[in-house]
Order: C-alpha cells, then structure tokens, then sequence
C-alpha cells in the first residue's frame, strides 16, 4: 500500500490537467483532493472569471496565496493550483516548504485544444487568444521547471495514465509516496 506524506501541489498551464489529473490522483491514492481555484471560488461565492472581472487580478492573487498558504497546512493531499500560482516566489517558497510541486507538462498546441472552447479563463478573453496563450506560455515555463518533479501529458495518454505516471514520478521520492 502507497502513503502519501507530503501534499502534492500540481502547478503548470491552463489546460495542463491539474484539475483532471489531480482529481484522479487522489482517488488513486484514496487521499484527499484540494483545488485552489475551488476553495477561492466557494469562499468569494462567485465563479473565477466574476472575481477577475470586479475586484481584479492582484486581488485574486492575494486570495490564491491565502488559499495556499491554509491548504498546504492540512493533512497530506493533492492540491491542484491555477495556473498562476507557481509564478510567485513566495508562493513557490510556501509550496517548497511543506510540499512538494509537480509541473504537469504540455505543450502549446495540446494546451490551445483543451481550453479554446472553455470561457471560464478569464486571461484568455482577448482579442487573440490563442496569441496571449502563447505569450503566457513562453513567459511560465522557466518558472514551471523549477518544480520539484516534472510530468509529460501527452495527447495520447487518458487522465488516469497521466495520473499514473505522476504516481510514478512520486514513488521515486520515499520522503513523499512510502509503500508501506
Ligand atoms: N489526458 C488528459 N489529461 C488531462 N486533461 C485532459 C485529458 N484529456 C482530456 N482532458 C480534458 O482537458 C481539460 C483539462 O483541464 P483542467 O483539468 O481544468 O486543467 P487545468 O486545471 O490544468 O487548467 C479537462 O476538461 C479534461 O477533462
Ligand atoms: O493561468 C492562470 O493565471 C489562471 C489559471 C486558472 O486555473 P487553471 O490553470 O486551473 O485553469 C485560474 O486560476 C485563473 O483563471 C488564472
Ligand atoms: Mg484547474
């Protein structure tokens, strides 16, 4: 039997699969799921994009690292974060500390797929989103890779294969995954 030690922060770009892969995670793990973005939206009674929208990014910011900072205090867990999380060295100094991170790895055109038809990202309500996606894009990743484990999502693989192949990565770290 796999036991989790640490909680696991998923961080990497909209549409990378944090919420879908770190659901299927915990259940694999029987361990507790938490989501950043969730536990904002249900404290602010109010979807992402609304919260973005009247009280603006810094103040989304602001909750997200709130947030962080109580979730990574609770038992071990998975915790997928917005897309944004990981860009803030405090924030990465608070995940490094009582967790540890996983970019879940994709490429643009795999990202582009997964989030074009969605309206719930608030930054990619532009002109050109496709365009602003890259430009985030290529702005992250130097960040992305300073986590502590990095996981390809492939076009090919379903949620539960990337969801396995994270688990796969965490078992190579005993302080983390322990099979007991
Ligand atoms: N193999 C896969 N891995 C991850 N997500 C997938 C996969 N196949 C389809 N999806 C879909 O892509 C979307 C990924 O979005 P989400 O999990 O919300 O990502 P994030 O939280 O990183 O923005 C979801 O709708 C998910 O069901
Ligand atoms: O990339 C970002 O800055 C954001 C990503 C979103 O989460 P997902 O990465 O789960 O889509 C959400 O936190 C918000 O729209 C901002
Ligand atoms: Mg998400």
């Amino acid at each position: 039997m796999l036991r989790l030690k640490k909680t696991v922060v998923m961080v990497g770009m909209m549409g990378a699969g944090k919420t879908a892969v770190g659901t299927m995670i915990a259940r694999l793990l029987t361990v507790p799921f938490l989501d950043s973005d969730e536990e904002i939206t249900r404290a602010a009674n109010r979807p992402i994009s609304e919260i973005f929208e009247r009280d603006g990014e810094p103040f989304f910011r602001a909750r997200e690292s709130e947030v962080l900072g109580r979730l990574l205090k609770s038992e071990p867990a998975i915790l997928s974060t917005g897309g944004g999380a990981f860009l803030s060295e405090s924030n990465r100094q608070l995940i490094h500390e009582s967790g540890v991170s996983v970019w879940l790895r994709a490429d643009l055109e795999l990202l582009w797929q997964r989030v074009r038809h969605k309206t719930t990202r608030p930054l990619l309500r532009t002109a050109n989103p496709r365009e602003t996606l890259r430009t985030l894009y290529e702005a992250r990743v130097p960040l992305y890779a300073l986590a502590d484990l990095t996981v390809d999502s492939g076009p090919d693989l379903s949620v539960e294969e990337t969801a396995r192949r994270v688990i796969g990565a965490l078992s190579t770290r005993p302080d983390v995954l322990e099979d007991i």
